[in-house]
């Protein structure tokens, strides 16, 4: 039976990269990407200013919406102090399970909890299930038109203090706009955009870092 990308991504994964570094894994997907299949992972280009904002927060807590297979679960994990935790939301059951070995490849495993399911669901359920107060940085890669309404929903469940700070991907391509409208209008975040290029092409596209005011 034929493979899937994300299978055929893993592969080079252990082929190339060196169990226990995640800096190797990182850089196998890119080359994987760039010189044999496209794959819709943050990439090297937006993953250097992804690095630069987690080590600017040093946070203790992050939520990642959208896991895919795991390649900016791995940027960021392995950037955490000792002690914090990574929630990575992902929906597609397949993606999960790609995600999961790539994330054990690179040994970050013991800070990454990858739920499977839907964002709608599981935000309301954050501190019940993980004992989470608030997150100090919120990744947001997962399907756009969820960006706003999960924003929303993360402000109605009390999971945003003051400071926290909602990275999001993909804001010109594919695009987020009502997302981009709501944090660049509300009163309630103190906006900025890193311009920057759709993962390994030249087409524009960047990460909207939004400082949540209380
Ligand atoms: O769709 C994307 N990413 C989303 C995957 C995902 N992985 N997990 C989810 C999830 C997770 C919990 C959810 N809960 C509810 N929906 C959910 C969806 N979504 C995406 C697409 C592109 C792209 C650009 C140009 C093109 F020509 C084609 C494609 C680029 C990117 O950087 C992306 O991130
Ligand atoms: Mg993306």
């Amino acid at each position: 039976t034929q493979s899937t990308r994300p299978q055929r991504l893993l592969g080079a994964v252990q082929k190339n990269a060196t169990r226990g570094d995640p800096c190797s894994v990182v850089k196998a997907i890119d080359h994987f990407c760039r010189h044999k299949e496209w794959a819709m992972n943050v990439g090297d280009e937006k993953g250097c200013i992804l690095d630069s904002v987690v080590s600017e927060i040093n946070p203790a807590t992050v939520l990642e919406l959208g896991t895919y297979c795991g390649y900016s679960t791995v940027r960021i994990a392995s950037r955490l102090p000792p002690h914090a935790k990574l929630i990575t939301l992902e929906f597609n059951p397949d993606f999960a399970v790609i995600a999961r070995q790539v994330i054990a490849w690179a040994g970050v495993e013991e800070k990454v909890q990858l739920v499977e399911g839907a964002s709608g669901d599981w935000i309301p359920k954050m501190k019940e299930q993980f004992g989470i107060k608030t997150f100090d940085l919120v990744f947001l890669d997962h399907w756009k038109d969820r960006y706003l309404p999960d924003t929303k929903l993360m402000e109605e469940c009390g999971l945003l203090r003051k400071g926290s700070v909602l990275l999001a991907d993909n804001v010109i391509c594919p695009g987020t706009p009502e997302y981009l409208e709501y944090v660049r209008n509300s009163p309630r975040y103190e906006s900025r955009y890193f311009k920057s290029h759709l993962e390994y092409t030249k087409v524009e596209d960047g990460l909207e870092k939004s400082v949540f005011l209380g």
